[in-house]
């Protein structure tokens, strides 16, 4: 029987696209009506690889105002439905990772998406930027019963996608990705582009890169071969 393709599992938001000004702008058009000053999008976005529910929480902590958690429950239905609906925005993949995608087709690589966003919300996304055709499995926080940094978020991906683990990889931007990887003992490569609030490197990842063109086949194989 053939090899199983290799195959690359990426994060979502601060990872494969740039999301934040259309999450930081939906969350400026949440608080607004709730009468809360905008959030300095600079400071915010180390938040926002954390979901909208953090997002908010922090927001509301940031104000020194209480919020109880039915009315977080309210605001976070009401983030998601007016995030899907202006999809897809200003959001737009990283810089290089298309082409970095097409050299990895070639050498045989499939590729996945393990994000803590919502399955509607990543496919409607990957789907809006015409993406969506390049993954064999697209699965969100409720895709599965657990979710990121559940080591069988990964696991589960993988399988659904086909392929091996012993020939997966991950790619991630926060700590959450770090931890599903080194769970599911899978080997991890960290971008510094995303929206982490702390450095990449205090957790230790395989590989650490601050560009899509540092993701040659070579070295994704050196990773997964190690
Ligand atoms: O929406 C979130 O919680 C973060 O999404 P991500 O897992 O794609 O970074
Ligand atoms: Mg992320």
């Amino acid at each position: 029987m053939n090899k199983p393709s290799p195959l690359i599992v990426f994060d979502l938001d601060g990872t494969l696209i740039d999301t934040a000004p259309d999450l930081l702008a939906t969350l400026n058009e949440i608080i607004a009506a709730e009468g809360l000053d905008a959030v300095d999008t600079d400071e915010m976005r180390a938040h926002v690889g954390f979901g909208s529910r953090v997002m908010l929480a922090r927001t509301y902590q940031m104000a020194g105002k209480h919020i109880n958690p039915e009315k977080l429950d309210n605001l976070v239905a009401d983030f998601i439905a007016r995030y899907a609906q202006n999809m897809p925005g200003n959001s737009k993949p990283f810089d290089g990772l298309l082409d970095a995608m097409t050299d990895l087709k070639e050498a045989d690589f499939q590729f996945a998406v393990c994000t803590n966003k919502t399955e509607m919300l990543a496919k409607k996304l990957l789907k809006a930027l015409n993406m969506d055709h390049w993954f064999e499995a697209i699965t969100g926080q409720d895709t599965f019963s657990v979710r990121k940094p559940h080591p069988d978020h990964l696991l589960k991906t993988i399988e659904m996608a086909g392929a091996d683990p012993k020939q997966s990889i991950m790619v991630g931007d926060t700590p959450t990705d770090f931890s599903t990887a080194k769970a599911a003992l899978i080997p991890v490569i960290a971008v510094d582009f995303g929206y982490c609030d702390t450095p990449v490197e205090d957790y230790q990842p395989e590989k650490i890169i601050s560009h899509f063109n540092e993701m040659t086949s070579e070295m994704v194989l050196s990773l997964i071969n190690k």
